[in-house]
């Protein structure tokens, strides 16, 4: 019973979330941040790149066909984005209903989306939707060796005179 608890615990979902240009650039990593912090997510992978035309066109791979494709990659190349690895309980449904509606004329307030974003051409954040998707995000976007796993302490129990 206790090995299969240790086997349980050692599969908490995660998810790949991104800032994108336009939310880098008005400064709002920081309150992003601390949105997913607050919500009691734990930050695995974080960093800031001018992002690669080639994990744009495979990370939007779905849209190729979409009029807006082009214009969708010119965005994303606009400036670096802020790619973060989020891990926790239901994560990946949980960051979608942050993240709020695709287009932020649909989001509501409260969502990150609803609350910074007005066009659906500039809507501030990327979040995986399904956990097979967050997986094949996860592997584009970090390498392995990119995602740390440590675990959260009572600093209580540490402290020395
Ligand atoms: N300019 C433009 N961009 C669009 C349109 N539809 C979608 N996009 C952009 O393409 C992105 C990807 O679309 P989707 O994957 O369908 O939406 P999403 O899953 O909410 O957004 P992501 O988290 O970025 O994947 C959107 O977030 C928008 O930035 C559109 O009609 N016009
Ligand atoms: N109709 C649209 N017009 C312009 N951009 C769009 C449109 N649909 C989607 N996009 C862009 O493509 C991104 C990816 O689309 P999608 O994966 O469907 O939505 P989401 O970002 O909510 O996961 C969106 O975040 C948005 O930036
Ligand atoms: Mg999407």
């Amino acid at each position: 019973m206790k090995c299969l608890f240790i086997v349980i615990a050692g599969v908490s979902e995660r998810t790949l979330i991104a800032v994108k240009p336009d939310g880098v650039q008005r400064r709002l990593v920081g309150q992003i941040v601390q949105r997913f912090e607050q919500r009691g997510f734990k930050l695995v992978g974080m960093k800031l790149l001018q992002a690669r035309e080639d994990i744009l066109s495979q990370h939007y791979h779905d849209l190729h066909k979409k009029p807006f494709y082009p214009n969708l990659l010119r965005y994303m190349s606009s400036g670096p984005v802020v790619a973060m690895v989020w891990e926790g309980h239901n994560v990946v449904r949980t960051s979608r209903l942050m993240v709020g509606n695709t287009n932020p004329a649909e989001a509501y307030p409260g969502t990150i989306r609803g609350d910074y974003s007005v066009h659906i051409s500039r809507n501030v954040i990327h979040a995986s939707d399904s956990v097979e998707g967050a997986q094949r995000e996860i592997h584009l976007w970090f390498d392995r060796r990119e995602l740390v796993d440590w675990d959260c302490c009572d600093h209580s129990s540490s402290y020395q005179v």
